[in-house]
């Protein structure tokens, strides 16, 4: 049986979404009407073969990037009917992000980079909700250190604080473990889980690691700007299974 999800299920949702980059000759259409839903409290990751469309997806998505043709929507907010005012406060109030680089500020406490966006805002940070983060974390002990003094894999869970913090409607994450050692990635996944299950945030993940992507809840595969393929509950090994016939079709066609 089809079923539509009702509209407050759906964090984001983009819908029959092009993404066409420069003109004549030098045109990559690097999102080809792509359709895909992100329901609120549910983890997905992206993956694909390089020059896919996974970062050009996410960048439409969070409003980063205008779309060509189609529509990408957050909650029921179209952002194509916003002008950059607008389009900057929904980024800021709605949308939470978490990339390979840290993006902390180096002088700040690891509290106060946690609360910076909020402080920018003018929004008080509910204190309840904040200690829930910072303990799902596991920064409770360390929240008056300076980046300088924590590890990748802390300033990491800093950076997941700061997205949490703010209760977004969706996180887009692009490769979050890229830059950390296997144990501190997979503490930081299996925070991302956590948060999804225990806090019920909405992520939504690029990645290249079909053992980051097992933590997901399910796994979209794009190929060519086009969604090819998806996966629920996957396992890393089922992952790397789809990736492997997707080279090996490369090769033959
Ligand atoms: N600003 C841009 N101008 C022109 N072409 C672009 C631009 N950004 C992306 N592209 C092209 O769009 C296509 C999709 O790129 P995108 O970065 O979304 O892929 P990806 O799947 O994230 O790749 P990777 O895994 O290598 O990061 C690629 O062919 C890329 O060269």
């Amino acid at each position: 049986m089809h079923r539509t999800a009702t509209p407050t299920r759906v964090a984001a949702r983009a819908t029959g979404l092009s993404k066409v980059y420069g003109h004549g000759e030098t045109q990559v259409r690097a999102l080809d009407t792509v359709s895909v839903e992100f329901r609120r409290g549910e983890f997905t990751a992206i993956m694909g073969p390089s020059g896919s469309g996974k970062s050009t997806l996410m960048h439409c998505m969070a409003g980063l990037d205008s779309v060509s043709s189609g529509s990408a929507q957050i909650g029921e907010v179209e952002l194509a009917s916003l002008d950059d005012r607008r389009l900057t406060r929904l980024r800021r109030d709605k949308v939470g992000f978490v990339f390979q680089a840290f993006n902390l500020l180096p002088t700040l406490t690891a509290l106060e980079n946690i609360t910076l966006p909020m402080d920018i805002a003018g929004r008080r940070p509910d204190a309840q909700w904040l200690n829930t983060v910072v303990d799902t974390v596991g920064l409770s002990g360390r929240l008056t250190h300076r980046p300088s003094q924590l590890s990748g894999g802390q300033q990491q869970r800093v950076a997941v604080a700061r997205a949490l913090a703010a209760q977004p409607e969706i996180i887009f994450a692009d490769e979050p473990t890229g830059n950390l050692d296997s144990r501190s990635g997979a503490e930081l996944l299996g925070f991302l889980h956590e948060s999804v299950r225990a806090l019920q945030q909405t992520i939504v993940m690029v990645t290249h690691d079909p053992v980051a992507a097992s933590y997901a809840d399910r796994v979209i595969f794009l190929a060519d700007g086009r969604i090819v393929d998806e996966m629920r509950e996957p396992t890393a090994d089922a992952v790397l299974d789809r990736m492997k016939r997707f080279e090996a079709k490369g090769r033959t066609s």
